[in-house]
């Protein structure tokens, strides 16, 4: 259930190291870099008179390239440098571009501009000497493409290191990076595209993919399509919520578990008001959900310790999450879906990225971490992590939470490993979020699953 590899700075640099080992120069590297990204300009802005900034670097050097490229193309072409190309490569390029080099402290605007001042390599906040320009020259453009990565952000967190300009379109270059989907960097964007450029990578960390899952077949029943029973507590509305978007999303049986008898929903929810161990006793139960309105009282703990004393495939969720703090390693490798402030309760301030702090967490844990959040990280205790293409910012309002816990355990209990279910819960979830546009509400997202779900089959 792999996505598109996503690759460090570093990993992306021994990347290239090993393809220009077999041969390949870094200048053929650099002509295919500059190609890609003249082609998408070109595709996406047509004859526009463009103005190319380059900086010290090899991103600085693609951007020759694209100039000389789109010169011979007929485009009105000007360039500007923060300075002289320190890499042999970069130098090699701006003696192959015939025009001059303005000096990008007082140089003209252009309606577009392409930035090709710092890429991988940016290793510290811009100096305002160069923020500032471009800044202005940004504003003053009609349309902004950022070659690799938008000039100012930090390639492995997606830190703004600059003035955050948004662009109109960003050729990633070779591979994505985490900058490509961690915020805030990830909104600067624009449209991604990806510039293959004949360099290969792979990681452990990956972008989430549409999911591969497969209708029900002639042997399928109830049971095998799998059971998900969702503990309810203090708010039965939000387990209400989990229940409806499990079944939706897949799920053959849902049991609510709890007192709130008949209040609402789809009559093929299964409504039990019986001891929550003696539910999860049954060993056709293929994930218990808790979490969702559960309160954070002496009841809520104690359903907690049946849940994690049942032996079953387990999703932790919201209060839940909250009660859990403090606690050590768990067993049976369980999804836990905080969101930033659960996630602090949990864990404590940790260093790093969200890639190492969701990272971090799996592997204390043991558990499959769901960091949610506008760029939502998946991870393993086994390093594996995955990060979520950007999803509506209307999911940011209450119960959507709730659904999303309910899609994964649909997904865990139909067979997924606890990674997978994850990775495709989130991606349905984004997906009907899409599907359910502006000014949704969390019943929405639940009305858009099967199409969602026809969508992965
Ligand atoms: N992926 C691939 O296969 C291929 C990648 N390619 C391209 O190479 C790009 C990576 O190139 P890169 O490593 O030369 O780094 P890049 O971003 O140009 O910047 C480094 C320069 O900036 C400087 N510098 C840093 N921070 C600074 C600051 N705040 N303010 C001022 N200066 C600062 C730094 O100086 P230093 O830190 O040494 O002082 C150094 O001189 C990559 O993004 C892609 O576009 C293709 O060409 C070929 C195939
Ligand atoms: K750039």
């Amino acid at each position: 259930m792999n996505g598109r590899p996503i690759l460090t700075a570093a990993e992306t640099r021994a990347a290239e190291a090993a393809v220009f080992a077999t041969g390949v120069t870094v200048e053929q590297a650099m002509e295919a870099a500059g190609g890609v990204v003249a082609e998408a300009a070109w595709r996406h802005a047509g004859r526009v008179p463009t103005l190319v900034l380059c900086g010290p670097g090899n991103n600085g050097g693609d951007g020759y390239v694209i100039a000389r490229l789109l010169k011979a193309r007929g485009l009105k072409v000007r360039v500007a440098a923060s300075g002289e190309p320190k890499t042999d490569a970069a130098r090699a390029m701006r003696a192959r571009w015939d025009g001059p080099v303005e000096p990008l402290a007082d140089v003209a605007p252009a309606p577009l501009l392409i930035d090709a001042l710092f890429g991988t390599g940016l290793a510290r906040p811009l100096d305002p000497a160069i923020a500032a320009p471009l800044e202005r020259l940004a504003k003053a453009a009609r349309l902004r493409i950022a070659v690799d990565l938008p000039s100012g952000v930090g390639t492995d967190d997606g830190a703004l290191l600059g003035p955050g300009i948004a662009y109109e379109m960003t050729v990633a270059l070779a591979v994505l990076k985490p900058a490509h989907r961690l915020q805030p960097a990830a909104a600067l964007m624009g449209r991604l595209v990806l510039g293959d450029i004949d360099i290969p990578g792979a990681s452990k960390l990956v972008e989430i993919a549409r999911p591969h899952l497969p209708a029900p077949g002639p042997a399928d029943h109830k049971y095998t399509r799998g059971h998900v029973v969702v503990a309810e507590g203090a708010m039965p509305g939000a387990a209400l919520l989990s229940a409806m978007a499990a079944q939706r999303g897949g799920a053959g049986y849902v049991t609510l578990a709890g007192r709130a008898t008949g209040q609402g929903g789809p009559a093929a929810i299964v409504r039990r008001d019986a001891p929550l161990g003696e539910i999860l006793a049954d060993d056709r139960v293929g994930v218990a959900l808790v979490g969702p309105g559960l309160g954070r009282d002496a009841a809520a703990r104690a359903l907690l310790d049946v849940a994690l004393a049942a032996g079953r495939p387990l999703v932790l969720d919201a209060d839940a999450l909250v009660l859990l703090a403090g606690s050590g390693a768990l067993s049976g490798m369980p999804i836990l879906t905080p969101h930033e402030g659960e996630f602090t309760k949990l864990f404590g301030e940790l260093p790093g990225s969200r890639i190492d702090r969701a990272r971090a967490a799996a592997e204390r844990s043991r558990a499959v971490v769901v960091l949610k959040g506008p760029d939502t990280v998946v991870a393993a205790p086994d390093g594996r992590a995955a990060i979520a293409a950007p999803a509506p910012g209307w999911l940011a309002t209450a119960g959507t939470g709730d659904v999303l816990a309910g899609l994964i355990a649909a997904n865990r209990a139909r067979g997924l490993d606890p990674f997978d279910a994850a990775c495709a819960g989130v991606w349905l979830h984004g997906y009907a979020a899409r599907l359910a546009g502006a000014g949704l509400i969390a019943d929405d997202l639940i009305a858009h699953l099967p199409r969602a779900l026809e969508a992965c089959l």
